[in-house]
């Protein structure tokens, strides 16, 4: 602090700063000695007061000296002491202040004083009474002065003991202490005046610190922070008890600082309250990091919390509050959580608490329990850490806890996607595995029956190509659903995918009840599906394998309710059957069959017979159809019902098929280049043909390559084919019939013989199942049917060829109806090419072409 610069030539001090003395005069009057000074005063008037300027000159010289110091006045009128002085004597800073130096040196009287005053600069020893009346033996300097004429005088004061000088380095070293530290201290009376403020807070409240004492906080800053701050004063005043408490307060630089307050009451050794002394810390870089952790807590949605096991108290933290969903500030208790915890999950929350208390190193996690917070069901992971008190017992558990409510929430999303079929939400093939092993592992426990039915809808794919894929799905579902209310609770049912269905039925009472339930299944798919406005009737195909009886291991229990239900469908459909060894050696002798066939074709085993068709008018040949054998080795001739359809599954029939139509081609190049009266030759085509290549430039190449007509050639295609609604397939009907080949619907009144795809696709042969011909004249429904197509074929133009011939009654009938051409065995059965040139049909046709010149490759 520098120094005024008018030291040494003092000025009359301003009018307000006198006012200001006096009236500390007038409301402070100095005690006994100082009245009878006045009394006694020589001038007979009041000294002069000394300039304020000058005063605090002193004052600050004063401050600064290492030893007590009292500037003192005529009237023995303590004016000034420093901080030493004051402690010296056991005061508070400024209590002081107006006090009598004679009551303080009780050897002097006023007199003594006054001679004093004019005496030179001199050193005693004395001895000096403290505020609580201790009188300390001390040496004394004092030196006198003149300002504005009155004398004054310094008295520098030195305690002559140990005992007093160390008590008063001690408390300076207190003081330095407490002066130095970066708390705020401050020391306030009854009347919230300050006694003592240090240097941080004279810094916080920006104030010189002799501007701090004798202060109310409010008289140094007055806002609502100060008024709350000395009401909290009045309440520690008037509870005499400890409290704290945080508030904000703007630094000298403008930011906001926020202050943790400490207020203890202070009281004498009678035990009244003397004041308060209040400690405040900057608690804003805590606050801050509180903040922080908080927003990183919610960040993390990891809360946290304290277990004090002796008090069986809980702290949760805000972010802690907020997944239990209460409020921030929430006063939990460990049974109101414990509360929030679902049934089971409570005791393996309890249990992993107790085994964090148990265990040396005090640490377990629990990964997933679930709490329910309103109506939402939410799943918590937490870790708990235990720590101990020296005897070993649990002195507090505290733990981490995250909502890991849509980690799990997605985890059990793609578990169910995983393990379930997105169309019906059954279980797939997947966790149908896992069950059936499940439920395989308690049946040889429990030594019961189980069954596994695999169950595959018939036709489903020509409803699905028919109606559309939205129907089809709809119809899986409803399937779906009919199964499961049909079976009991405990049963499985799932979806394999497509149109096939598993269902596992545990603690079966004996095999054979098996067939009735799927009796009951068939019946219940029997029922007619009303999905919109369209009514469908489906039947379905089951086969069954049993445990233990057939197996008892999960994968063979597939392969053989497998091989039933191929069985099943294989004996004509909307059936159930159980498996038999028998299926197996099949099943073998299938994979033996596919494994033979691959080789068939390049090892020359294939072999194509013909089957004579005749015009039924005349009964003269007019063609033939190519029928596929397999001359094996060891087998000997096969006929196509035991392979085609394995050549049909592996895809094998394309090259197969292929093979067939060059050879029909050959044949037919070689019956009719020399021929006047063509001879057709029908190939049947498979819809895997018309998928895996370009089909109509293979016939067309074919047709080059052997330089046999499109008009010697019919395709026979099943209405199957049709219905499956592939533009590719009707654009290559539509190339075949713009070559000349023309088109025959094999198998016609099985299917769905459905007039609208007559139109669609150029088809212009109709094929009449044999099945229907073979009941002809015997079964009036049959009858009626074969009227009925032959009727429908001339309306729409159509050639028709029955299939089947046996005898002349079918003949007979199929004549007087109108039908054009027939097959059969009463004509021939599918013969080899040699064969077949050889025989009396083709002879005769042989012999009246020869009578006759070529005139029309048309038959
Ligand atoms: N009981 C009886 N049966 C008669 C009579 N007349 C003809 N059949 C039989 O009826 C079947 C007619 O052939 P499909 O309906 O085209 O039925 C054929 C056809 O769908 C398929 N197939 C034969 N060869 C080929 C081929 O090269 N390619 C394709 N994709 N399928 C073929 O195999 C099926 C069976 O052929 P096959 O065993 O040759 O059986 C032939 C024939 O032998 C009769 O009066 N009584």
């Amino acid at each position: 602090m520098p120094l005024p610069h008018d030291f040494g030539s003092p000025k009359t001090p301003p009018v307000s700063d006198r006012a200001a003395l006096s009236t500390v005069d007038r409301e402070k009057p100095a005690k006994t000695g100082l009245n009878d000074a006045n009394a006694r005063n020589d001038k007979g008037t009041s000294p002069p007061d000394v300039a304020p300027g000058q005063l605090d000159l002193f004052r600050f010289l004063l401050d600064r000296l290492a030893d007590p110091a009292y500037l003192i006045d005529e009237r023995a009128r303590v004016l000034h002491a420093n901080d030493k002085g004051h402690r010296i004597l056991g005061y508070d800073y400024g209590e002081l202040a107006d006090k009598s130096f004679l009551d303080i040196d009780p050897s002097y009287s006023l007199h003594r004083w006054l001679e004093l005053l004019r005496q030179q600069p001199q050193t005693h020893h004395t001895r000096h009474r403290r505020k609580d009346r201790r009188l300390i033996p001390v040496e004394v300097s004092c030196t006198g002065l003149e300002l504005t004429g009155s004398p004054y005088r310094i008295v520098l004061v030195r305690p002559t003991t140990d005992q007093d000088r160390a008590a008063l380095g001690c408390e300076s070293e207190f003081r330095a202490l407490v002066e130095n530290s970066p708390d705020t201290i401050a020391r306030y009376d009854c009347q919230l005046r300050r006694r003592y403020g240090n240097r941080s807070l004279a810094r916080l409240l920006d104030l010189p610190a002799a501007k701090l004492l004798g202060k109310r906080p409010t008289d140094n800053v007055l806002n609502s922070t100060s008024q709350a701050y000395e009401h909290a004063l009045r309440t520690v005043i008037a509870s005499g008890e400890e409290r704290e408490y945080e508030h904000n307060w703007p630094s000298a630089d403008g930011r906001m600082i926020s202050w943790h307050l400490i207020l203890k009451p202070e009281f004498s050794t009678d035990g009244r309250i003397t004041g308060v002394v209040a400690v405040g810390r900057d608690i804003t870089a805590l606050k801050e990091s509180e903040r922080r952790l908080r927003q990183a807590e919610a960040m993390a949605r990891l809360g946290h919390w304290q277990w004090d096991c002796p008090s069986k108290e809980i702290r949760i933290s805000s972010e802690m509050s907020r997944i239990l969903g209460q409020a921030s500030d929430w006063q939990a208790r460990p049974r109101q959580i414990l509360r929030l915890v679902i049934g089971e999950d409570r005791k393996a929350l309890l249990q992993a608490m107790r085994n964090a208390c148990r265990q040396q190193h005090g640490e377990f996690t629990l990964d997933s329990y679930r709490i329910r917070v309103g109506n939402r069901i939410l799943h918590l992971h937490t870790h708990i850490q235990a720590e101990y008190n020296a005897t070993g017992q649990t002195r507090r558990l505290s733990g981490t806890t995250r909502d890991v409510s849509d980690l799990k929430n997605y985890e059990s999303r793609l578990q169910k996607m995983a393990y379930h079929d997105s169309l019906t939400g059954l279980p797939n093939r997947t966790l149908l595995g896992e069950r059936l092993a499940h439920n395989l592992e308690k049946a040889t426990r429990n030594k019961t029956i189980l069954g596994l039915l695999i169950l595959d809808i018939d036709r489903f794919k020509e409803v699905n190509d028919s109606h559309g894929h939205d129907f089809g799905d709809r119809l899986l579902r409803e399937c779906g659903e009919r199964l499961q209310r049909l079976v009991r609770d405990y049963d499985i049912v799932a979806r394999l995918g497509g149109d096939e269905f598993a269902l596992v039925l545990p603690n079966i009472r004996a095999a054979d009840d098996l067939g009735s339930i799927s009796r009951k299944i068939l019946d219940t798919l029997a029922q007619p599906f009303q999905l919109g406005q369209l009514e469908a009737f489906v039947s379905a195909s089951i086969g069954i394998a049993v445990f233990p009886s057939d197996s008892t291991c999960a994968n063979e229990l597939f392969q053989y309710a497998d091989s039933a239900l191929y069985d099943a469908k294989g004996r004509g459909r909307a059936g159930f059957r159980f498996y038999s060894a028998e299926l197996t050696a099949q099943a073998k002798q299938r994979g033996m069959l596919e494994t033979a066939l691959r080789r068939a074709e390049s090892a020359g085993e294939l072999v194509v017979f013909y089957q004579p068709k005749i015009d039924l008018a005349s009964t003269r040949l007019v063609g033939a159809e190519a029928l596929l054998r397999w001359q094996h080795p060891s087998l000997g001739l096969v006929q196509p019902d035991k392979f085609i359809g394995i050549a049909e599954d592996t895809g094998l029939i394309v090259g197969i098929g292929a093979w067939v139509l060059k050879q029909a081609c050959r044949t037919a190049r070689r019956w009719n280049e020399n021929s006047s009266q063509a001879l057709k030759i029908a190939v049947n085509l498979s819809s895997r043909q018309f998928r895996d290549n370009d089909l109509v430039a293979l016939v067309s190449d074919y047709l080059q390559a052997t330089g046999c007509s499109p008009a010697w050639l019919e395709f026979e295609i099943t209405e199957s084919l049709l219905l499956e609604d592939n533009e590719a397939i009707g654009i290559a009907l539509k190339a075949f019939r713009a070559m000349g080949i023309s088109i025959a619907i094999d198998d016609f009144g099985t299917g769905y013989s459905s007039l609208a795809y007559l139109k669609r696709f150029p088809i212009n042969v109709l094929k009449i199942d044999r099945s229907f011909i073979n009941d002809v004249m015997l079964d009036r429904d049959s009858t009626e049917l074969v009227k009925g197509i032959i009727t429908m074929a001339h309306s729409l133009r159509l050639e028709l060829v029955a299939e089947g011939i046996e005898n002349a009654v079918q003949e007979q009938f199929l004549q007087d109806f109108g039908c054009h051409f027939g097959q059969g065995y009463r004509y021939g059965k599918p013969m080899p090419q040699a064969s077949f040139e050889a025989h009396p049909l083709m002879l005769a046709c042989r012999q009246k072409n020869a009578g006759r010149a070529p005139q029309s490759q048309q038959p």
